[in-house]
């Protein structure tokens, strides 16, 4: 046997990324798929989904409300939605593993259900903040018991019937903005969220995309519920986090050159790629047809000497889940990157800031953090041993360092890769990271 956080990875240094690939489906789009695709009348047909445990998760939690899905295979999903009144009472718990995503949005569908329902996932997400969405929707008039700490186990009750609300999110999310709206959608009347700053608008794009009307303009999105979802198809993007290893891998390593085909290039997910063109990557974008929505292209990356930045405040919601890969782009650049308003990386998988500084500084890089932020000096990056603490982009974000570093790099607690990207290590070793991963025995 072997436990969630004994995978190790060993990448040695030398090597470059060459070669034409498409990572695996987007994670935010491959969740509302499922959500979505449950609570419309009629056959949603999926291809490109996330066979990622965190997916994984939303489908098997979908299955238990009574949700018939055929699939996933190789991608494709082929679910016969209930229509928004269909859902009926799971027989137990809904185990939504390491997948905050999974268990905010569930609690927005959730709120306005006639049965009770209880959430729980492992210790990573029973340790994250949920008052962030319960608390709202309780103005809504939802019944939502959680922890004194605002933690899961959740326990959702059958409401009275929701109200709408008139929502200023206190901070830049789109799991909060999405359960709100959500849950508005078995609200009477209309539901308005505004927002601090821009964050991913998937929800509101698929909900448009099953004939839902969603207003959003200026940071406000409004529904109004009472209204029906109409199945289509879904074609899911190759997620633009995902690709972000790779291009900042091909953008660091001499001699590297790399095609990622039909990557998602929503608006609202492509800061990683403005926060590396200012830094001085080469990337190429060549746009394609739009897949269910959302905006794709081929992006080519070539290396190219990279240079400190200030990161604009208002482009970290945009490259949220990629910042631990871009330090390892700062450590790897000339002079000074200074990052702050991102206090939300404290509250993902792991505390994203102090996790990468720990890291970085165990690998000879000069980082130091505030809350909110960290100002970080590139320079030479050391071999040596790091802990993933358990995050799937840490581990993946420490493996690309690994092509530049001047010894081998050692990464365990790599188990949670698996959450978003099945197959990295193949395909990592395939373009030319010198990768193996190794389960050790407890
Ligand atoms: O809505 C989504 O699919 C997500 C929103 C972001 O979280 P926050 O809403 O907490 O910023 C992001 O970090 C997460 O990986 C996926
Ligand atoms: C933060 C992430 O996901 P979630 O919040 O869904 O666990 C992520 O994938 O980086």
């Amino acid at each position: 046997m072997t436990s969630a956080s004994n995978r190790q990875f060993r990448v040695t240094p030398g090597g470059c990324l060459r070669g034409d690939i498409r990572v695996p489906g987007d994670k935010s789009i491959s969740h509302r798929a499922v959500m979505l695709g449950a609570i419309a009348e009629g056959i949603t047909e999926v291809r490109g989904f996330l066979e990622g445990d965190d997916a994984m998760a939303t489908l098997a939690a979908m299955r238990a409300l009574g949700v018939a899905i055929d699939g996933p295979k190789q991608g494709a999903l082929q679910i016969d939605g209930v229509g928004l009144h269909g859902l009926s009472a799971p027989a137990g718990p809904l185990d939504l593993g390491n997948s905050g995503t999974s268990m905010r949005l569930f609690c927005g569908l959730l709120a306005g259900q006639t049965f009770t329902a209880e959430l729980v996932g492992d210790a990573s997400l029973m340790r994250r903040p949920m008052r962030r969405v319960t608390e709202p929707l309780a103005r809504m008039g939802a019944v939502i018991h959680a922890t004194e700490a605002g933690t899961a186990p959740l326990s959702i009750q059958p409401a009275a019937g929701l109200h709408t609300i008139d929502y200023a999110m206190p901070m830049a999310s789109a799991q909060v903005k999405s359960a709100v709206l959500l849950a508005g959608l078995y609200a009477r009347g209309q539901t308005t969220v505004t927002e601090p700053g821009i964050t991913r608008d998937h929800t509101e794009r698929m909900l448009t995309a099953f004939g839902y009307p969603v207003e959003s303009h200026g940071g406000e999105v409004r529904v109004s519920g009472g209204g029906r979802l109409t199945a289509g198809p879904i074609d899911v993007p190759a997620d633009i986090s995902s690709a972000a290893f790779f291009l900042v891998g091909a953008a660091i390593a001499a001699g590297s050159s790399l095609t990622l085909r039909d990557v998602g290039l929503n608006p609202t997910r492509i800061g990683v790629i403005e926060i590396l063109r200012r830094m001085g990557a080469q990337i190429d974008i060549e746009p394609a047809s739009s897949a269910g929505g959302e905006p794709v292209g081929t992006l080519h990356v070539t290396p190219a000497p990279l240079h400190g930045i200030e990161i604009p405040t208002d482009w970290v919601p945009l490259a949220i889940d990629e910042f631990p890969v871009l330090f390892i782009a700062a450590a790897c650049a000339h002079g000074v990157t200074t990052l702050s308003g991102a206090e939300e990386l404290r509250v993902k998988e792991s505390d994203r800031l102090a996790v990468m500084a720990e890291g970085l500084t165990a690998l000879g890089v000069a980082v130091e953090t505030r809350a909110d932020g960290l100002t970080m000096t590139g320079g030479p990056i050391q071999g040596g041993r790091v802990h993933a603490h358990g995050d799937h982009r840490i581990a993946m974000a420490f493996a690309m360092a690994g092509l530049v570093a001047d010894g081998p790099i050692e990464i365990s607690g790599c188990a949670e890769v698996d959450t978003s990207f099945p197959g990295f290590v193949e395909l990592a070793a395939q373009v030319g990271l010198r990768i193996s991963a190794v389960e050790q025995a407890t």
